[in-house]
């Protein structure tokens, strides 16, 4: 194969898709070298709030699509595709900030894109190859985000709610549902979903082939 692959992985929040990705990654990295595969992560292009107070941080919408600098994951997919290596910035969570120290990330035949909104920007949609979407009971989602960002990501129970009501669930109505008409195939029972796994890695391989 000469082409690079772009494979996108979209869904609700706490779907799955970072488990996903990160399997499907670890499960093939070994077999197709260090150009083999590689992930970037929508997430790392949200944008930086470190100009607002902390207050104005976690009252912001960050389910929505101009959170994210889309223009710069789009340019990164194609730098790439091209054969250049790129610098993924990297994403804090709990402070909303972005960090100093990016993360390089080398071209590789096969692409993994994982993130809430990907298959919702049209111009975004243009770089996949093959899209994913990850259909997992968005009460099963809530559980698992409560838990994460509660252990991960420094909050607690009412700011997870408080979030969650006010942008997270109405976002997935909004954006996330409909852009699964977008998706080649659509994975139930979150990242664990082993046949889903196994039919993304005997495509990739299948690609590398060719
Ligand atoms: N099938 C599953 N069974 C159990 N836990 C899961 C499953 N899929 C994901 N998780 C867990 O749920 C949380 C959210 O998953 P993650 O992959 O981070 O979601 P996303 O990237 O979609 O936000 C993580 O703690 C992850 O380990
Ligand atoms: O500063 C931020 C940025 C994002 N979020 C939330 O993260 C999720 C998307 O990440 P997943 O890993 O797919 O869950 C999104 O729903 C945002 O609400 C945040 O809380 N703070």
């Amino acid at each position: 194969m000469s082409k690079t692959t772009v494979i996108a992985i979209a869904g609700a929040s706490a779907s799955g898709k970072s488990l996903f990705a990160s399997t499907v990654y670890q499960e093939l990295v070994a077999e197709l070298g260090s150009d083999g595969i590689a992930i970037l992560a929508e997430d790392a292009y949200y944008r930086d709030q470190s100009h607002m107070t902390m207050e104005q941080r976690v009252l912001t919408n960050y389910d929505q699509p101009s959170a994210f600098e889309h223009d710069l994951l789009k340019q990164h997919i194609r730098d790439l595709r091209d054969g250049k290596a790129v610098e993924m910035p990297q994403y804090s969570h709990t402070t909303h900030t972005r960090l100093p120290e990016s993360i390089p990330v080398a071209p590789a035949k096969v692409i993994m894109v994982e993130g809430i909104l990907l298959l919702t920007d049209p111009s975004l949609r243009e770089e996949f190859d093959i899209s994913v979407f990850m259909d997992t009971p968005l009460d099963i989602c809530l559980l698992r985000r409560i838990k994460r960002d509660i252990e991960e990501r420094g909050r607690n129970l009412q700011s997870v709610t408080e979030q969650y009501e006010k942008y997270v669930r109405p976002a997935f109505f909004d954006h996330i549902f409909p852009s699964k008409q977008y998706a080649d195939l659509v994975v139930t029972r979150g990242g664990r979903n082993e046949i889903a796994i196994d039919i993304i890695k005997t495509k990739i391989r299948q690609l590398l082939a060719e």
